[in-house]
């Protein structure tokens, strides 16, 4: 059994991933954090998340349950995950973390941490989305240098709060890498006015928000007389919350270091 705790876990994701890991049988739902001024703190976390009473109250601070978890599981701000992970980091537990939108210094400190203790980073947990970086990075080599312009697009819900989703970020890094370009000079991520024609290189990026919309992203390599389309649509988080909890198991048998989800579902 793999010990398993949700920080956030009052969170769109937090409350799927209570339910992955308790429908898991090979899981145990440890504890669940909320803010500690949370008016859930001492709830049961099975009310909460809809699954009836399981008997694990809510916490307020990750201190309170941390030496009774293998894993915790971080899907929340980039300033809690960093918190969470210097505590975890000081106390030898594992961790799956699917928070998005750290910048580079923080990104950094994740990676310091990783000398540590094992965790998995992803900015996408599900099997679809970390296959299609295979494929992307396969038809940029063949057609990224051929007359394609490369675009990547993106939808999410009215609440989600960066830009553009790390999921996208994630596939113009595979697109740029089997391209040997680089974001930072060839992506493109916002175009107003009048911004001349496309250049061959750049990489653009766009950003839908609205309604519920789960996540759907699109790679598209336009040419004159021809596109292709690559796209993934997630129409539920559980299965985010399911790929979480097998990077969970797959983490108890790891030394310390940064995995991500290609890693744990044998994709490299
Ligand atoms: N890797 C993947 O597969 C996926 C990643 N994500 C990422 O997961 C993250 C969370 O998304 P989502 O669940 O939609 O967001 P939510 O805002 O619904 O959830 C975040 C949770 O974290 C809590 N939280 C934030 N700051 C603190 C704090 N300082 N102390 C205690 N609790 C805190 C929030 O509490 P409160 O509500 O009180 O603010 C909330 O419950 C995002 O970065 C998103 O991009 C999402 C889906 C899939
Ligand atoms: O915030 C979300 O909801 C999601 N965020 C992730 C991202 O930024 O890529 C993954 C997923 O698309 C849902």
């Amino acid at each position: 059994m793999t010990r398993i705790a949700v920080s956030g876990a009052a969170g769109r994701m937090g409350k799927m991933l209570l339910e992955a890991v308790e429908r898991d049988e090979q899981a145990s739902l440890a504890g669940g954090v909320v803010r500690p001024d949370s008016s859930l703190v001492g709830a049961d976390a099975g009310e909460l998340a809809g699954l009836g009473r399981l008997g694990v109250p809510l916490v307020g601070k990750l201190d309170e349950i941390i030496d009774d978890i293998d894993v915790l599981i971080d899907f929340t701000t980039p300033t809690l995950t960093l918190a969470n992970l210097a505590l975890c980091a000081e106390r030898g537990k594992r961790m799956v973390i699917g928070t998005t939108g750290l910048d580079d210094d923080q990104q950094a400190a994740l990676a310091d941490y990783a000398g540590q203790v094992p965790l998995v980073f992803a900015a996408n947990m599900s099997t679809g989305v970390n296959l299609s970086l295979n494929l992307l990075a396969t038809a940029a080599r063949a057609l990224g240098d051929a007359g394609f312009d490369i675009e990547v697009i993106e939808a999410h819900h009215r609440h989600k709060v960066d830009a553009p989703s790390g999921t996208a970020l994630m596939m113009g890094r595979a697109v740029a890498e089997a391209l040997g370009r680089d974001l930072q000079k060839d992506g493109v991520f916002q175009r107003v006015g009048h911004t001349g024609a496309r250049s061959a290189r750049e990489i653009g990026f766009s950003t839908v928000r609205g309604g519920d919309i789960v996540g759907e992203h699109t790679v598209l390599f336009a040419a004159e007389g021809e596109r292709l389309e690559l796209s993934h649509k997630a129409s539920s988080r559980l299965t985010f919350g399911r790929g979480a909890v097998r990077a969970a198991h797959w983490l108890m048998t790891r030394d310390a270091g940064q995995y991500d989800m290609q890693d744990v579902l044998g994709l490299k």
